[in-house]
């Protein structure tokens, strides 16, 4: 006799069997809110998760751009508005060749729970193209995205989807985009954030994903009387999560260990500094270089090839790079390492086998969509400072920021805390996350 979750999950395979990505995040959520529906009997007979797992709305679109060389290019679009329960669809916009719809498709489940446990009224959307920025110009870039925007502008708006920035949308395409969704609109509306500062984004936006992430990881901490100060941190990425994660890190009186993009990593023994991680900055956002090219300012660190960074002994781990990207291997060897706390930047970096381990160990863990959602809380806090017209200072804006992880962390303690004490961030985000979406489509009826 199958269990109520290996029903559930054939159910969705029968439908989705050529998304692993997607399947994997749902999987985590099933295990976890599946038990929880059982016990709650208003959750019961609801069908709620299975309604929770097809989207709302899926579109898919050709962008049409001409290159440098004066090529036609063809590539995809996607948005996937997958629920608008608690408010008007809200992620970010990935551009990389790896992107399909078995990739946006977890990405926007995950959304939807994480923007519930941001407390904000923000549903949850994710889309972008398998168009690959590296190596284009920024006329390229801009054409891209001006051709991108042609077709998305329709579907999207303050007050119906409101996308953002994710791998491979920065501050730099967030303007393209927004520039071209305003000619066309004919309006100024805060219908997309991580804008720039003089055209209404909000202090704090770009850094508040890797320093929301510190914030998670700085009160997982707490719960063990433990502290950052003197931490060593082992960091995957040198993108915007992995930037201001590890900014916030140096600030708090960590050492930072490594840094990594596609190519490998970077190993400095001696700790990367405020102004070594200004350098970073420049290579990797103004140069665009890779991360190799460290070495020829500070030829005392190391570059590994082609492999991720967790071989390297940390207290503290911060995966912030892509999904994935830590396995159960990785998670052997950060644990015979002697790393106490692993806390997740990106969107499920770890794969089920590596949070087995940390689980199994007991270790400090928190899944992505508790501990990354300062980047999307901090969007939200940018819609409400274009509704109001109105600028918060960047002190206002970090402690909401910060008072949102103190808030994320609670919820998961309330709905994760085991018998014996253990907090389990994954069981506890799902369910918390689940409840305020569930409450909502319950109340809204059969939509
Ligand atoms: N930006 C945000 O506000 C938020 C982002 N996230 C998540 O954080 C993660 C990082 O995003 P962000 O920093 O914004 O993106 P960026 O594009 O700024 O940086 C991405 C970084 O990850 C590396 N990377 C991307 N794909 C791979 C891969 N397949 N293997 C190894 N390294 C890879 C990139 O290296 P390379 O340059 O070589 O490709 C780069 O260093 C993603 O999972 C994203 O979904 C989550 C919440 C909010
Ligand atoms: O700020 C946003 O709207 C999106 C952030 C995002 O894409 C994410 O949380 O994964």
């Amino acid at each position: 006799m199958k269990s109520k979750v290996e029903a559930f999950l054939d159910l969705v395979k029968e439908r989705n069997g050529h998304e692993p990505e997607f399947l994997q995040a749902v999987e985590e959520v099933a295990e976890t809110v599946i038990p929880y529906i059982v016990e709650h009997d208003i959750y019961y007979g609801k069908n709620i998760l299975l309604r929770m797992v097809e989207p709302e709305r899926v579109i898919m679109f050709r962008v049409c751009w001409v290159d440098d060389d004066g090529e036609i290019q063809v590539n995809r679009g996607y948005r996937v508005q997958m629920n608008s329960a608690i408010g008007p669809y809200k992620g970010g916009l990935r551009f990389h060749p790896t992107v399909n719809l078995s990739i946006l498709k977890f990405l926007a489940f995950e959304q939807v729970f994480k923007n519930s446990l941001t407390t904000l009224p923000m549903g949850g959307g994710k889309g972008g193209s398998d168009f690959d920025p590296k190596g284009k110009s920024d006329n390229e870039i801009m054409r891209f995205c001006h051709a991108f925007m042609g077709e998305l502008f329709r579907h999207i708006g303050h007050n119906t989807d409101v996308p953002a920035g994710d791998i491979g949308v920065g501050a730099r395409e967030i303007g393209f985009l927004f520039g071209m969704y305003k000619k066309i609109s004919n309006g100024f509306t805060g219908v997309l954030t991580g804008k720039g500062m003089s055209w209404g984004g909000s202090l704090i936006r770009p850094e508040a994903t890797g320093y929301g992430t510190v914030y998670f990881a700085q009160k997982m901490l707490e719960t063990k009387g433990e502290e950052i100060a003197g931490k060593t941190i082992v960091i995957s990425g040198s993108g915007n999560v992995a930037q201001y994660a590890a900014e916030k890190m140096i600030q708090l009186g960590g050492k930072v260990l490594t840094l990594s993009d596609s190519s490998g990593y970077i190993h400095d023994a001696d700790g990367i500094d405020a102004e070594k991680l200004a350098h970073v900055m420049a290579l990797k956002n103004v140069k665009r270089a890779r991360i190799s090219a460290y070495l020829e300012t500070y030829p005392n660190a190391t570059f590994t090839k082609g492999e991720t960074p967790w071989s390297v002994p940390c207290d503290i781990a911060l995966p912030c790079a892509t999904q994935n990207e830590l396995h159960e291997k990785d998670a052997d060897l950060l644990l015979k390492n002697g790393c106490i706390c692993v806390a997740e930047g990106a969107n499920m970096p770890s794969t089920k086998e590596a949070i087995a381990a940390f689980h199994k160990a007991k270790i400090l863990f928190s899944p992505g969509k508790a501990s990354n959602a300062g980047g999307v809380a901090t969007s939200g806090l940018e819609m409400t400072q274009n509704s109001l017209r109105f600028k918060w200072t960047r002190e206002e804006v970090d402690n909401k920021l910060k008072d949102i992880m103190g808030d994320i962390h609670k919820s998961c303690i309330e709905y994760g805390t085991d018998e014996d004490g253990f907090v389990d961030y994954v069981r506890g985000a799902n369910i918390a996350g689940f409840v305020k979406v569930a409450d909502a489509m319950l109340a809204q009826g059969i939509v």
